[in-house]
């Protein structure tokens, strides 16, 4: 049966990059999918958004919603300090197994606990099953639809506290209308738009960072 993009993205990396090394990782991930196969990984250029708002908040529990290959997983995990902790959400059982040992074999497993299903699932369960009290960061990456009830359900859980940080991929491609309308007319949140790019491509996109205010 032949592969899938997303294995031969893992595969090209277990090559090719350097084992325990989290940047050549995210590095040789970016190298095979502006060569080679384009990808929906974040990318270099809204990576370093994403790095400077999570050095920025520096958190000690963080959120991602979309695993996908683990590429923004290895990204934020690299930056954790000690004792800090990312969960990712991934519902693909095929992409959460390609994630797990794009984490491993960056050596970021030991800050990185990867859950297994569809988040409107998961959220609900973090207080309890994951022993979350709220979360510093959120990466939203996942379906662009699912931004806004996620971020609902999120309030809904008592997950935000005044200051949480919500980052949003994608806001111009694919887009996130619904959520852009939602959390920029909601007062109990602070947006910041960044313009930027699309992964690996000269079209222009945009993340959203939207702080709690409680
Ligand atoms: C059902 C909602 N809950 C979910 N719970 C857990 N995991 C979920 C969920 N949704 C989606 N996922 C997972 O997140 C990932 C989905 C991401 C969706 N992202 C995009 O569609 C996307 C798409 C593009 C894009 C841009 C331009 C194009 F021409 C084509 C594609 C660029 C991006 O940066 C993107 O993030 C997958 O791994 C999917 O299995
Ligand atoms: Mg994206």
């Amino acid at each position: 049966m032949n592969q899938s993009k997303e294995q031969r993205i893992l595969n090209f990396v277990l090559q090719n990059a350097v084992r325990g090394d989290p940047c050549s990782v995210m590095d040789t991930i970016d190298k095979y999918c502006s060569q080679k196969e384009w990808a929906m990984n974040v990318g270099n250029e809204k990576g370093l958004i994403l790095d400077k708002t999570v050095e920025e908040v520096n958190p000690s529990v963080a959120l991602e919603l979309g695993t996908y290959c683990g590429y923004s997983a290895v990204r934020i995990a690299r930056l954790l300090k000690a004792g800090a902790r990312l969960l990712t959400v991934e519902f693909n059982p095929e992409f959460a197994a390609i994630a797990k040992q794009m984490i491993e074999f960056a050596g970021v497993q030991d800050k990185v606990k990867l859950l297994e299903g569809p988040s409107e699932e998961i959220i609900p369960q973090l207080k309890k099953k994951y022993e979350v009290d709220t979360l510093d960061f959120v990466f939203l990456d996942h379906w662009k639809d699912r931004y806004a009830p996620d971020t609902i359900l999120l309030q809904e859980c008592n997950l935000l506290r005044k200051g949480s940080v919500l980052l949003a991929d994608n806001i111009i491609v694919p887009g996130a209308p619904e959520f852009l309308k939602y959390i920029r007319n909601n007062p109990r949140f602070q947006c910041t738009n960044y313009p930027s790019h699309l992964e690996y491509m000269k079209v222009e996109d945009a993340m959203e960072k939207a702080v709690f205010l409680g």
